[in-house]
Protein backbone atom coordinates (compact mmCIF):
# COMPACT_ATOMS: atom_id res chain seq x y z
CA UNK A 1 0.00 0.00 0.00
CA UNK A 2 1.45 3.39 -0.42
CA UNK A 3 2.05 5.57 2.18
CA UNK A 4 -0.52 8.04 2.85
CA UNK A 5 1.13 11.55 3.53
CA UNK A 6 2.27 12.71 6.82
CA UNK A 7 -1.15 15.49 7.23
CA UNK A 8 -3.62 15.31 4.53
CA UNK A 9 -5.47 18.50 3.69
CA UNK A 10 -9.61 18.23 3.99
CA UNK A 11 -9.88 19.48 0.77
CA UNK A 12 -7.04 17.18 -1.18
CA UNK A 13 -8.22 14.21 -3.22
CA UNK A 14 -7.58 10.65 -1.75
CA UNK A 15 -4.13 9.39 -2.52
CA UNK A 16 -4.31 7.40 -5.39
CA UNK A 17 -3.40 3.84 -4.98
CA UNK A 18 -1.57 1.75 -7.07
CA UNK A 19 -2.08 -1.42 -5.18
CA UNK A 20 -5.14 -3.47 -5.14
CA UNK A 21 -5.90 -6.38 -7.68
CA UNK A 22 -4.07 -5.03 -10.71
CA UNK A 23 0.04 -4.65 -10.65
CA UNK A 24 0.81 -1.18 -12.12
CA UNK A 25 1.87 -1.37 -16.22
CA UNK A 26 5.41 -1.27 -15.61
CA UNK A 27 5.57 -4.72 -13.25
CA UNK A 28 6.79 -7.71 -15.72
CA UNK A 29 7.22 -11.59 -15.42
CA UNK A 30 10.98 -11.93 -15.23
CA UNK A 31 9.81 -15.28 -17.86
CA UNK A 32 9.24 -12.36 -20.54
CA UNK A 33 12.33 -10.91 -20.17
CA UNK A 34 14.86 -13.55 -19.80
CA UNK A 35 13.41 -16.95 -20.46
CA UNK A 36 16.39 -18.43 -19.07
CA UNK A 37 16.56 -17.30 -15.55
CA UNK A 38 15.23 -20.56 -13.41
CA UNK A 39 12.67 -20.35 -11.48
CA UNK A 40 11.78 -22.01 -7.57
CA UNK A 41 8.85 -19.93 -6.28
CA UNK A 42 9.11 -21.39 -2.56
CA UNK A 43 6.46 -19.57 -1.80
CA UNK A 44 4.02 -21.18 -3.72
CA UNK A 45 4.54 -24.31 -2.69
CA UNK A 46 4.86 -26.22 0.79
CA UNK A 47 8.88 -26.39 1.08
CA UNK A 48 9.49 -23.09 2.81
CA UNK A 49 10.12 -22.05 6.43
CA UNK A 50 6.46 -22.39 7.21
CA UNK A 51 5.41 -25.60 5.16
CA UNK A 52 2.55 -24.31 2.98
CA UNK A 53 1.99 -22.22 0.17
CA UNK A 54 2.04 -18.48 1.46
CA UNK A 55 -0.98 -16.41 1.32
CA UNK A 56 -0.70 -14.11 -2.24
CA UNK A 57 1.34 -16.66 -4.37
CA UNK A 58 -1.15 -17.76 -6.72
CA UNK A 59 0.93 -19.10 -9.19
CA UNK A 60 4.97 -19.67 -9.10
CA UNK A 61 6.12 -16.89 -10.97
CA UNK A 62 8.51 -13.94 -10.62
CA UNK A 63 7.21 -10.64 -10.70
CA UNK A 64 9.58 -7.49 -10.92
CA UNK A 65 9.53 -4.09 -11.85
CA UNK A 66 10.69 -3.71 -15.59
CA UNK A 67 13.99 -1.91 -14.49
CA UNK A 68 14.88 -4.73 -11.79
CA UNK A 69 13.67 -7.54 -14.36
CA UNK A 70 16.29 -5.57 -17.12
CA UNK A 71 19.43 -5.45 -14.76
CA UNK A 72 18.54 -9.44 -13.58
CA UNK A 73 18.91 -9.77 -17.71
CA UNK A 74 21.99 -7.99 -18.04
CA UNK A 75 23.30 -10.16 -14.47
CA UNK A 76 21.91 -13.59 -16.04
CA UNK A 77 23.85 -12.88 -19.25
CA UNK A 78 27.47 -12.17 -17.60
CA UNK A 79 26.71 -15.79 -15.47
CA UNK A 80 26.19 -17.77 -18.75
CA UNK A 81 29.40 -16.88 -19.52
CA UNK A 82 30.83 -18.37 -16.98
CA UNK A 83 28.82 -21.54 -16.77
CA UNK A 84 25.97 -20.20 -14.65
CA UNK A 85 22.89 -19.68 -14.09
CA UNK A 86 20.56 -17.63 -11.85
CA UNK A 87 17.72 -19.05 -9.99
CA UNK A 88 15.04 -17.48 -8.14
CA UNK A 89 13.39 -18.61 -5.02
CA UNK A 90 11.30 -15.27 -4.56
CA UNK A 91 11.11 -11.79 -6.02
CA UNK A 92 7.84 -9.45 -5.49
CA UNK A 93 6.31 -10.35 -2.39
CA UNK A 94 2.76 -9.28 -1.52
CA UNK A 95 1.99 -7.20 0.85
CA UNK A 96 -1.00 -10.06 2.15
CA UNK A 97 2.13 -12.63 2.32
CA UNK A 98 4.21 -10.71 4.50
CA UNK A 99 1.11 -10.63 6.83
CA UNK A 100 0.98 -14.37 6.63
CA UNK A 101 4.45 -14.41 7.97
CA UNK A 102 3.55 -11.95 11.18
CA UNK A 103 0.71 -14.52 11.74
CA UNK A 104 2.68 -17.45 11.47
CA UNK A 105 5.08 -16.12 13.94
CA UNK A 106 2.82 -15.55 16.38
CA UNK A 107 1.69 -19.16 16.58
CA UNK A 108 4.64 -20.73 18.77
CA UNK A 109 3.36 -24.33 18.34
CA UNK A 110 4.27 -23.87 14.40
CA UNK A 111 7.29 -25.00 14.24
CA UNK A 112 7.39 -27.80 11.44
CA UNK A 113 9.69 -26.78 9.19
CA UNK A 114 12.21 -25.67 12.27
CA UNK A 115 14.37 -29.01 11.67
CA UNK A 116 15.71 -27.40 8.16
CA UNK A 117 14.76 -23.78 8.03
CA UNK A 118 15.49 -22.40 11.54
CA UNK A 119 17.50 -25.16 13.04
CA UNK A 120 19.48 -22.94 16.00
CA UNK A 121 17.98 -19.85 16.09
CA UNK A 122 14.47 -19.85 17.95
CA UNK A 123 11.68 -19.11 15.82
CA UNK A 124 10.42 -16.05 18.68
CA UNK A 125 13.88 -14.57 17.51
CA UNK A 126 13.10 -14.58 13.32
CA UNK A 127 12.04 -11.20 12.98
CA UNK A 128 13.95 -9.47 15.97
CA UNK A 129 17.23 -11.19 14.63
CA UNK A 130 16.04 -9.32 10.85
CA UNK A 131 15.66 -12.71 8.93
CA UNK A 132 12.29 -12.05 8.24
CA UNK A 133 10.78 -8.44 8.06
CA UNK A 134 7.30 -6.81 7.55
CA UNK A 135 6.56 -4.89 5.82
CA UNK A 136 9.46 -6.06 3.52
CA UNK A 137 11.59 -4.27 0.20
CA UNK A 138 9.89 -7.38 -1.88
CA UNK A 139 6.32 -5.79 -1.76
CA UNK A 140 8.27 -2.95 -3.08
CA UNK A 141 9.13 -5.06 -6.18
CA UNK A 142 12.67 -4.87 -6.87
CA UNK A 143 14.24 -6.82 -4.63
CA UNK A 144 14.84 -11.14 -4.99
CA UNK A 145 15.95 -14.09 -3.28
CA UNK A 146 18.42 -16.15 -5.75
CA UNK A 147 21.15 -18.06 -6.17
CA UNK A 148 23.37 -19.65 -9.24
CA UNK A 149 23.27 -23.37 -10.41
CA UNK A 150 25.62 -24.93 -12.89
CA UNK A 151 24.30 -24.73 -16.34
CA UNK A 152 24.56 -28.15 -16.99
CA UNK A 153 24.27 -30.23 -13.51
CA UNK A 154 22.14 -32.75 -11.70
CA UNK A 155 18.62 -31.14 -11.48
CA UNK A 156 17.08 -30.63 -7.97
CA UNK A 157 15.90 -33.30 -5.69
CA UNK A 158 11.41 -32.95 -5.43
CA UNK A 159 10.70 -32.37 -1.77
CA UNK A 160 8.03 -34.25 -0.68
CA UNK A 161 5.85 -32.52 2.30
CA UNK A 162 6.75 -34.56 5.37
CA UNK A 163 10.09 -36.29 4.39
CA UNK A 164 12.84 -35.76 7.16
CA UNK A 165 14.13 -32.52 7.44
CA UNK A 166 18.02 -31.82 7.71
CA UNK A 167 19.25 -28.46 8.92
CA UNK A 168 20.11 -25.98 5.95
CA UNK A 169 23.74 -25.56 7.93
CA UNK A 170 24.62 -29.12 7.35
CA UNK A 171 27.10 -29.43 4.58
CA UNK A 172 25.71 -29.39 0.36
CA UNK A 173 25.52 -32.86 -0.15
CA UNK A 174 23.99 -33.41 3.76
CA UNK A 175 21.20 -30.94 3.54
CA UNK A 176 18.49 -30.88 1.43
CA UNK A 177 19.81 -31.16 -2.91
CA UNK A 178 19.56 -28.22 -4.06
CA UNK A 179 20.79 -27.75 -7.23
CA UNK A 180 22.72 -24.32 -6.28
CA UNK A 181 26.25 -24.14 -6.19
CA UNK A 182 27.64 -24.21 -2.57
CA UNK A 183 26.40 -20.96 -0.58
CA UNK A 184 27.54 -22.42 2.17
CA UNK A 185 23.84 -23.34 3.82
CA UNK A 186 20.59 -23.71 1.80
CA UNK A 187 18.05 -20.73 1.19
CA UNK A 188 16.09 -18.87 3.78
CA UNK A 189 18.65 -20.74 6.62
CA UNK A 190 17.79 -18.48 9.49
CA UNK A 191 21.22 -18.88 10.89
CA UNK A 192 24.04 -16.60 11.42
CA UNK A 193 26.25 -18.93 9.00
CA UNK A 194 24.03 -16.98 6.47
CA UNK A 195 25.06 -13.83 6.92
CA UNK A 196 27.01 -12.85 3.56
CA UNK A 197 30.01 -12.19 5.59
CA UNK A 198 30.50 -15.17 7.78
CA UNK A 199 33.90 -16.48 8.06
CA UNK A 200 32.95 -20.24 9.21
CA UNK A 201 32.05 -21.25 5.88
CA UNK A 202 33.80 -22.83 3.16
CA UNK A 203 36.74 -21.80 0.74
CA UNK A 204 34.53 -22.79 -2.10
CA UNK A 205 31.09 -20.91 -0.29
CA UNK A 206 33.03 -18.15 0.14
CA UNK A 207 34.50 -17.63 -3.66
CA UNK A 208 30.28 -18.84 -4.54
CA UNK A 209 28.93 -16.22 -2.48
CA UNK A 210 31.50 -13.48 -3.68
CA UNK A 211 30.93 -14.31 -7.27
CA UNK A 212 27.33 -13.68 -6.78
CA UNK A 213 28.15 -10.71 -5.05
CA UNK A 214 30.17 -9.35 -7.98
CA UNK A 215 27.58 -10.33 -10.52
CA UNK A 216 25.10 -8.70 -8.35
CA UNK A 217 26.48 -5.34 -7.78
CA UNK A 218 27.91 -4.95 -11.00
CA UNK A 219 24.23 -4.30 -12.31
CA UNK A 220 23.12 -1.78 -9.66
CA UNK A 221 22.18 -5.06 -6.54
CA UNK A 222 22.98 -4.32 -3.13
CA UNK A 223 23.28 -7.54 -0.87
CA UNK A 224 21.60 -7.42 2.67
CA UNK A 225 24.40 -8.66 5.42
CA UNK A 226 22.43 -11.39 6.85
CA UNK A 227 20.77 -13.01 3.79
CA UNK A 228 23.54 -14.46 0.70
CA UNK A 229 20.58 -14.98 -1.20
CA UNK A 230 18.82 -11.52 -0.75
CA UNK A 231 19.51 -8.38 -2.74
CA UNK A 232 17.60 -4.88 -3.81
CA UNK A 233 18.04 -3.24 -7.33
CA UNK A 234 19.38 0.10 -5.96
CA UNK A 235 17.37 2.00 -8.48
CA UNK A 236 14.33 0.97 -7.55
CA UNK A 237 11.31 2.48 -9.14
CA UNK A 238 8.55 2.01 -6.15
CA UNK A 239 11.11 2.82 -2.85
CA UNK A 240 7.81 4.13 -0.96
CA UNK A 241 5.25 1.39 -2.40
CA UNK A 242 4.31 -1.77 -0.49
CA UNK A 243 2.09 -3.18 -3.00
CA UNK A 244 -0.58 -6.30 -2.49
CA UNK A 245 -1.63 -7.70 -6.08
CA UNK A 246 -1.19 -11.53 -5.87
CA UNK A 247 1.63 -13.47 -7.53
CA UNK A 248 -0.55 -14.58 -10.81
CA UNK A 249 -0.20 -13.40 -14.33
CA UNK A 250 -3.66 -12.29 -14.47
CA UNK A 251 -2.02 -9.44 -11.95
CA UNK A 252 -0.14 -8.30 -15.18
CA UNK A 253 -1.76 -5.01 -17.30
C1 LIG B 1 12.33 -14.34 4.37
C2 LIG B 1 13.56 -14.06 3.54
N1 LIG B 1 13.50 -14.75 2.31
C3 LIG B 1 13.71 -12.57 3.32
O1 LIG B 1 13.46 -12.08 2.24
N2 LIG B 1 14.08 -11.86 4.40
C4 LIG B 1 14.12 -10.43 4.37
C5 LIG B 1 14.65 -9.86 5.65
C6 LIG B 1 12.73 -9.88 4.12
O2 LIG B 1 11.73 -10.54 4.49
O3 LIG B 1 12.64 -8.75 3.61
ZN1 LIG C 1 14.63 -11.70 0.46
Amino acid sequence: CQRPPPSPSPSAPPSPTPTGPRAPADIVDLSAVDPTVRTDIRYAGPHNFVGRPIDGYAEPRCLLTRPAAQALHRVQTAALAGGHSLKVYDCYRPQRAADDFVAWAKLPGDQLMKGEFYPAVPKDRLFADGYIGAPTAHSRGSTVDLTLVPVSGPTQAAYAPGQPLVPCTDPAGRRFADDSIDMGTGFDCFDPRAHTADARISDTARTNRDLLRRLMSAQGFENYPLEWWHYRYVDEPYPDTWFDFPVAGSSLR
